[in-house]
């Protein structure tokens, strides 16, 4: 069976910069990867290629078996979810919650003439359930709270029944109790062995869900480190990826980090 991400020397370059440098990554059937790194290190410009919006300059990247460059994208991409701040950003805010599920079924973000199965209306209440906004069915996108959001954007990526899930930064501007719910949600969807491959993008090892297994730790757009989490994931290489003396300690299936006092 073919690795669901396979990346080899995958490098992008944006004049004069080198945004990815020869990135080897290969994600397999059932594994759930975080991907961590400080401001700039790459992390969401590796997801721009996963979801294969976006081509290596140099190198090659297997999506689902499928190599950018050669499969059109148009194809691959209902195969892939994400879930992103920049995607959040094109949902017109008077696009009712219900509709924000449901238009992924045509890879649309506004609702116009198109007819949709009953089957899509019920798959996207089914989502809107799971991620515990099924209330909000009917409020408009504009209207919710942050953290409503971002649960809502993972029901809408979900909704193709993608076999790859990314996740870019989905607990970015969530207080407490908001992250600590999406964490929650995520744990389920991680430890459902029905859902999607999962990738993570994070600042944060507070953020981690339990459940998580890899982690690639990218550090000025190379790999630092990758492999499974409780091997990746140590003082030393955190220290070393972020550039300053970091503690990690790890509990209750969930992860911490702070900076290191003589
Ligand atoms: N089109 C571009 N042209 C030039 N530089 C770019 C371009 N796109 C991204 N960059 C730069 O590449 C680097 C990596 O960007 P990217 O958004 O992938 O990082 P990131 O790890 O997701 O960062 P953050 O954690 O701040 O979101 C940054 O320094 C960014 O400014």
């Amino acid at each position: 069976m073919s690795a669901v991400l396979d990346l080899k020397g995958v490098t992008v370059r944006r004049h004069p910069k080198t945004i990815l440098d020869a990135v080897d990554w290969q994600v397999n059937e059932g594994e759930r990867w975080v991907v961590l790194g400080r401001n700039g290190a790459g992390k969401t410009t590796l997801l721009q290629i996963a979801s294969g919006r976006m081509h290596p300059t140099a190198g090659t990247a297997d999506v689902l078996g499928e190599r950018l460059g050669r499969v059109d994208v148009f194809e691959l991409r209902p195969r892939v979810g994400l879930a992103s701040a920049a995607l959040a950003d094109r949902i017109p805010a008077d696009e009712t919650v219900r509709d924000v599920v449901l238009t992924a079924a045509y890879g649309v973000t506004g609702r116009w003439r198109e007819a949709y199965e009953d089957f899509d209306t019920e798959r996207a209440g089914d989502l809107l359930a799971a991620f515990g906004v099924d209330h909000l069915a009917d409020r408009t996108f504009g209207t919710l709270s942050e953290g409503e959001r971002k649960r809502t954007q993972i029901a809408r990526a979900l909704m193709t029944d993608p076999e790859l899930l990314l996740l870019d930064e989905p607990a970015a501007g969530l207080d407490l109790g908001g992250r600590e719910e999406l964490v929650g949600a995520l744990a389920e969807l991680a430890g459902d062995p029905a859902s999607p491959v999962l990738v993570l993008v994070t600042h944060h090892v507070e953020e981690i869900p339990p459940g998580f297994t890899h982690l690639l730790l990218l550090k000025d757009g190379a790999v630092h480190s990758a492999g499974p989490i409780r091997e990746v994931l140590t003082s030393d290489n955190l220290s070393d990826a972020f550039g300053l003396p970091l503690l990690v300690a790890h509990g209750g299936g969930r992860w911490m980090a702070r900076a290191a006092r003589p």
